[in-house]
């Protein structure tokens, strides 16, 4: 485990490498921390699933888990736990953000690619449903060969959130019939 500091948004970020000898194109996982649904297995996103499945492929193939401390999409935990109030009434997860003045998603990939030009990984495969973040990469060298999606990893909990994802974000997650969620 390695731990990065004097990265270009002054915050402290986390690498986990697995396996002794990178690949020249190593699998990589990108995540946001997300302390409710990380640690604490909330149910209202899809965040911990995906994080243990990132950890099951990486210790079985090898690569790299860059978690990046942006909790609530870079908003932080106390705005984000307001915009679960916001949610509980209505309001999708974007429009959650907005009605705080928050811009969508404030998240900044740039440390990501910093990490990766530390480590002397210049191109990966990665592991994400989320377009921003392959492009955010490559807008910052990172060339991204190939991306893999994540599973869907739905419940009736997170069926709004995932849906929100997919139409306002563009995420490339497949739902299931209602009734079989
Ligand atoms: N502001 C806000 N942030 C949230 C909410 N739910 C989850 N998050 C944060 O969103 C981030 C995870 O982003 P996602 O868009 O789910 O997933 P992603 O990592 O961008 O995309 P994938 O790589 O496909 O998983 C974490 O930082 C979470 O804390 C919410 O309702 N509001
Ligand atoms: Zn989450």
């Amino acid at each position: 485990m390695l731990s990065f500091t004097g990265l270009v948004d002054g915050r402290e970020h986390i690498a986990l490498v697995f396996g002794e000898r990178q690949r020249d194109i190593p699998l990589v996982r990108v995540h946001s921390e997300c302390l409710t649904g990380d640690v604490f297995g909330s149910g209202r996103c899809d965040c911990g699933p995906q994080l243990r499945e990132a950890l099951d492929l990486l210790a079985h193939h090898g690569g790299i888990l860059l978690y990046l401390r942006q909790e609530g999409r870079g908003i932080g935990l106390y705005n984000k736990l307001d915009a679960y109030l916001l949610q509980d009434g209505g309001l999708d997860t974007f429009e959650a953000n907005r009605k705080l003045n928050f811009a969508d998603d404030l998240r900044d990939y740039r440390p990501a690619a910093q990490m990766l030009a530390a480590l002397s990984v210049d191109a990966i495969q990665l592991l994400t449903n989320n377009p921003d973040k392959a492009r955010q990469l490559t807008d910052s060298g990172v060339e991204v060969r190939s991306t893999r999606s994540t599973g869907a990893f739905v419940r009736s909990t997170n069926r709004g959130y995932l849906l929100a994802k997919r139409e306002v974000a563009g995420h490339r997650i497949e739902l299931p019939d209602p009734e079989r969620t």
